[in-house]
């Protein structure tokens, strides 16, 4: 759990590093389709962009308990899922965390 004080830090090290490799990872997955990986299910018919986006409407309904709840433990764990799903899905629609960074850059 980041304390307050070093978010900024923390928060710079997740943007240049973990989300990319994350994103790489579910890049792999959609390519190699390995039978044990949870985000290869995510590709095939086996559960598809439905299944994800049911995932989104749920993670993002936890996270807002769990920041009602002041629960930052929780609100970290749900958010992380919620950012994995989304990846996933922008991922499915041949997009990536750069259209996300234009998006925000273009708003400064
Ligand atoms: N970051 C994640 C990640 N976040 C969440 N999840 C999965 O998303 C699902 C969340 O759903 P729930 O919490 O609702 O649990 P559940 O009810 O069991 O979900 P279902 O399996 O029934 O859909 C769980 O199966 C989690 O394992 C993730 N699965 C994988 N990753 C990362 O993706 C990469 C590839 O992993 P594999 O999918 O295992 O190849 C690795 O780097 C992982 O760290």
């Amino acid at each position: 759990m980041s304390d307050p004080e070093t978010a900024d830090e923390s928060e710079a090290e997740l943007d240049a590093d973990t989300i990319d490799a994350l994103f790489e990872t579910i890049e792999q997955r959609k390519r190699d389709l390995p039978e044990d990986s949870y985000t290869a299910s995510l590709f095939t018919h086996e559960k598809g962009e439905n299944a994800v986006l049911e995932k989104l409407g749920e993670e993002s309904t936890e996270l807002i308990l769990a920041a009602k709840d002041d629960d930052r433990e929780e609100l970290a764990a749900e958010s992380a899922d919620f950012l994995y799903h989304l990846l996933v899905l922008l991922s499915m629609k041949e997009m990536g965390p750069n259209d996300l960074r234009e998006e925000l850059e273009a708003r400064f």
